[in-house]
């Protein structure tokens, strides 16, 4: 595409130097992923300052660079004249504005559905993606689990946990649009937000699942917190509201006046859509689903009240796209969740293992009182800390979960460059007591599963809870593969191989 800088009026530019029309072919942050004629966006970021990489990236064969350090950029258009170089204010949102441009705004021609909230993103966007799919509106995903299109999982390496930079956003917009997708649902974090990802985007339909305290380190209040999350609704036509939610529930009320449906579990009178009278166990859930004031009742295969809130989030998505109640009910017999969420494997050894990302306290509560309503003989509860972010919530962590189980794995998930036994000492301080015999201290993921698998016994529930970036553990800067499926796996089959062994009649 050419783009001549002087006419983008949106991308607030306060000085070209050099040529004012660029041949631009891909878009780029990153100087070591740059091709020939990128567009080389240069930006502040924790460890690095962007315009440090502009000669690497020409080197590369970038066309322009963007950036707002106007003395540097004036200095290395010397060096380079035949390169445009576009001094702007701000380098994230000319970023974004560019993407829409590129990509031709694919985005406007699919429905798109920005989830956002503390808990439940991946699991709401996972519903949706579900029903909306078996309704046969052919819908695409965007996450923390991967890019999946309405055939599956999408071949995309992702740059950050949840919410794409926005060149990426748009690319998969774009991917989506040629795939034929009519809708795309995607996780909005508060820090995509702040760091303008999702700039210029006017999203169809906005849905907030809760908020409780995350991501402090980053937005040092939960003021600041809240207030990101809530401009997702500055920017979205439609809005489904969690009416239980107290954090902020109210807030978005106050701010967005565009159609609204709203939904509750607890018998908030003023919800649009409600559940009651519901019961769960470890099949999945019966309750009475009430939409446009009649109810009916529904089995789906998804287990926990905070789940059916969930659902219920994604119900009023469908109903926002004009899907009729009817047509929704019929489906949710056959709703598929996200893995990782209160997914239940049975082992060999006739115990049950839980995968949970719980990884906040509020998720790890409501995890363990889910729990409580399943039948087991003891609790093995695994707890982790993380070292790559929020080190505050790791003490509530180990408090949420003290007194909650028989027995209990304190151990580590992505220690990134902190140490192991330092993680596992913030978990374990939020303990009454640390010295209890029911404790085991491990300093891996990998460790922390395996004693929990070897202190399990037959009907015996075992809980694993954090884990799954995107697969893998973050060590020192690096993403090593990891699988607690696998892990599993391999334990038990070693053991019936053991056991195999000792059965042979020895060699004479
Ligand atoms: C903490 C944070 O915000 N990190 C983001 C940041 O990286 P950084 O600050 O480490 O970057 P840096 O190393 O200082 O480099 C600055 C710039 O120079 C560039 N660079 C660097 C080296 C080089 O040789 N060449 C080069 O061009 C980098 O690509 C970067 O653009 O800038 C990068 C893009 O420029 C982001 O991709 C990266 O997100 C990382 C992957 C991340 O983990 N972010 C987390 C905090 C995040 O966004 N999480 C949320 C919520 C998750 C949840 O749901 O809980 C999310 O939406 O994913
Ligand atoms: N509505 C909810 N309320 C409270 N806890 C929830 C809710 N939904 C899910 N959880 C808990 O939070 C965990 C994470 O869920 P999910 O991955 O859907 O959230 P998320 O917002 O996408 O988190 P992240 O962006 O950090 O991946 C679940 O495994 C579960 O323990």
């Amino acid at each position: 595409m050419n783009i001549n800088f002087d006419n983008e009026t949106i991308l607030n530019v306060e000085k070209i130097h050099g040529p004012l029309f660029a041949e631009i072919s891909s878009l780029n942050y990153d100087s070591r992923r740059i091709e020939k004629n990128a567009a080389f966006f240069c930006m502040e970021g924790e460890q690095q300052d962007g315009h440090l990489f502009i000669e690497d990236a020409i080197k590369k064969g970038a066309s322009a660079i963007i950036g707002s350090n106007e003395a540097k950029l004036a200095r290395l258009a010397a060096a380079y004249p035949d390169r445009t170089f576009v001094v702007v204010k701000d380098t994230r949102e000319a970023m974004a504005r560019l993407s829409i441009l590129f990509y031709q705004q694919a985005y406007k021609k699919l429905t798109t559905i920005g989830v956002t909230g503390t808990n439940g993103k991946t699991t709401v966007v996972a519903y949706i993606y579900s029903l909306l799919n078996q309704i046969g509106k052919p819908t695409g995903s965007i996450g923390t689990i991967g890019t999946m299109t309405s055939e599956g999982p999408f071949p995309f390496q992702p740059t950050t946990p949840t919410t794409p930079e926005a060149p990426d956003l748009h690319y998969l917009f774009h991917q989506f649009l040629q795939r034929k997708e009519q809708a795309a649902a995607m996780e909005v974090s508060s820090i995509a937000i702040e760091q303008k990802r999702v700039e210029g985007i006017s999203f169809h339909i906005g849905v907030h699942t809760n908020i409780s305290s995350e991501h402090l380190d980053f937005h040092k209040t939960f003021e600041n917190y809240k207030k990101a999350k809530l401009k997702l609704f500055k920017q979205t036509e439609k809005a489904v509201v969690n009416l239980d939610d107290k954090g902020m529930a109210e807030d978005i009320l106050d701010l967005h006046h565009g159609p609204l449906l709203t939904y509750s579990i607890n018998g908030h009178p003023d919800a649009d859509v409600f559940a009651s009278n519901i019961r769960t166990n470890r099949k999945g859930s019966a309750f009475l689903l009430s939409i446009e004031g009649r109810a009916s009742l529904v089995h789906t295969p998804i287990i926990g009240h905070y789940n059916i809130s969930n659902l219920l989030a994604a119900v009023c998505t469908a109903l926002h796209t004009g899907v009729i109640g009817e047509k929704i009910l019929e489906k949710l017999p056959k709703i598929k969740g996200p893995k990782g969420r209160f997914q239940l494997v049975e082992t060999p050894g006739n115990s049950t293992v839980l995968l949970d990302y719980a990884h906040t306290p509020e998720a790890l509560r409501k995890l363990l009182t889910e729990v409580k309503k399943l039948n087991y003989r003891k609790l093995i509860l695994m707890v982790t800390g993380v070292g790559i972010r929020d080190k505050n919530k790791m003490a509530k962590m180990g408090e949420a979960a003290d007194g909650q189980a028989d027995a209990y794995i304190i151990s580590v998930d992505h220690p990134g460059y902190r140490k192991p036994e330092e993680i596992v000492a913030s978990v374990l301080s939020g303990f009454s007591e640390t010295n209890r015999t029911n404790i085991t201290v491990t300093h891996s993921r990998k460790e922390g599963v395996i004693a929990a698998l070897n202190l399990a016994e037959k009907e015996d529930l075992i809980i694993l809870t954090g884990g799954c970036i995107n697969g893998c553990q973050i060590i020192r800067g690096k993403a090593l593969p990891h699988s607690d499926e696998t892990i599993i796996e391999h334990f038990y089959s070693t053991q019936v191989n053991q056991a195999k062994s000792s059965l042979k009649p020895e060699a004479k």
